[in-house]
């Protein structure tokens, strides 16, 4: 077994705002045997935090070193300030979704924010509360983090070190920036999921029980919360509004090719929409960060006890790493379909090792 190294992070720790961000980041940083002091406007929501092991209930006396604020981000600028007045020794930091307005508002209030620092880790899940936190949520996820001039090296390394300490890949961005990115790589994809998932509520049942990956792919964050998702869209307005003007043109373009398909050009324009999204997913940064992406096979697995654990070992003996899995299973049939992701180089092999031990390969 490895030791894991020792924290970064020493002394308290306190988190402010106990829901999903914040007990998944004091479950991980008391794992790793960092004192954490958690506090939640709702008892309920700290209590139960409290009891999921995130930390203990933060008490007069504590003296944080760093302080997280984790709260929904329309109250992210009054809690920072509560927190650097109450807290004079402390840096304090956010994970808020959108990262200009909480600063601007700072200023607006004559806030001193030489010791705060803006960040945000780009990991989450589409359900909130402490009862949905994972240790595990931030790592190998990036962590933007929005010094200012001002900000000194050292409180800038405490944010770093927070976010070496949960896994996570520190990236050093202005708050502009950030905004003007998440629009596009977060924000814009919860539009059109919500927007996509929306049009199924009607839908009759004999549609969506032909539903296959491509639609769940495309709708699993529909079921995030709208009451967090409609402050962070407001606060991040102008960038969002952008990233739906192009994508509506787009989509009008498409519409109209296709309003009108036997004209002259239409097809192309069709087809130079599905190629340009190869070129644009194909651009995604894969497992690790790195610019790779995987092959997939889809093996068939029966229905019976088992199965699934003998194509595991079988991959294990053909000394296939598996990258990916993703299992299939629709109701009632007798079939499982496994999708299987694998280094490019390692598909041919993967494919002729598992048919040659009984296995259908359905699709490459
Ligand atoms: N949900 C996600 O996937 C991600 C969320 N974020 C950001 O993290 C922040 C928190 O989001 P979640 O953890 O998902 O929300 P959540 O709803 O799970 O938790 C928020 C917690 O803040 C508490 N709270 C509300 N007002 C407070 C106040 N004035 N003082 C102290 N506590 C207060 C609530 O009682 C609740 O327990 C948001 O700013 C969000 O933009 C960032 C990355 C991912
Ligand atoms: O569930 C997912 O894939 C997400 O991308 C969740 C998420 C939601 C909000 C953020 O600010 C960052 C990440």
């Amino acid at each position: 077994m490895t030791t894991p190294s020792r924290p970064r992070l020493s002394g308290t720790v306190r988190v402010v705002g106990t829901g999903l961000l914040g007990a998944s980041i004091g479950l991980a940083l008391s794992g790793r045997g960092i004192d954490v002091v958690l506090h939640d406007a709702s008892p309920g929501q700290q209590a139960l935090a409290v009891d999921y092991g995130a930390g203990r209930a933060a008490a007069a006396g504590d003296a944080p070193a760093l302080i997280i604020v984790c709260v929904p981000p329309d109250v992210v600028a009054e809690t920072v300030a509560a927190e650097l007045a109450a807290h004079p020794d402390a840096v304090v930091t956010d994970v808020a979704s959108v990262k200009l307005e909480p600063v601007e508002e700072l200023r607006r209030r004559g806030v001193d924010i030489v010791r705060y620092i803006g960040s945000h880790p780009l990991a989450g899940r589409e359900r909130g509360g402490a009862i949905s936190a994972r240790a595990d949520l931030f790592r190998a996820r990036p962590w933007v983090i929005c010094r200012d001039e001002e900000t000194p090296g050292w409180a800038l390394a405490l944010v770093e070190d927070l976010a070496l300490d949960l896994g996570a890949v520190p990236i050093e961005m202005t708050p502009e920036e950030h905004d003007r990115s998440v629009a596009l790589v977060s924000h814009l994809p919860q539009i059109v999921a919500s927007a996509l998932a929306s049009r199924l509520v009607d839908a009759p049942d004999t549609a969506l029980a032909l539903a296959g990956n491509g639609l769940r792919d495309t709708t699993r964050i529909a079921a995030s919360s709208p009451e967090l998702w409609v402050q962070i869209l407001s606060s991040n307005a102008a960038p969002v509004v952008a990233e739906l003007d192009a994508l509506i043109a787009e989509l009008g373009t498409v519409a109209d090719a296709l309003r009108d398909v036997g004209a002259a050009g239409a097809r192309r324009t069709v087809a130079e929409e599905i190629a340009s999204g190869n070129a644009g997913v194909a651009r995604l940064p894969g497992k690790h960060g790195q610019d790779r992406r995987f092959e997939q096979l889809v093996v068939l697995v029966d229905d019976r006890p088992g199965q699934l654990g003998r194509l595991l070992s079988d991959m294990g003996e053909i000394n296939v790493n598996m990258e990916d899995l993703r299992l299939e299973h629709s109701p009632g049939a007798q079939l499982g379909l496994a999708e299987i992701s694998v280094l490019p180089e390692a598909l041919p092999r993967a494919v002729e090792d598992l048919a040659a031990r009984g296995w259908q390969i359905a699709s490459v």
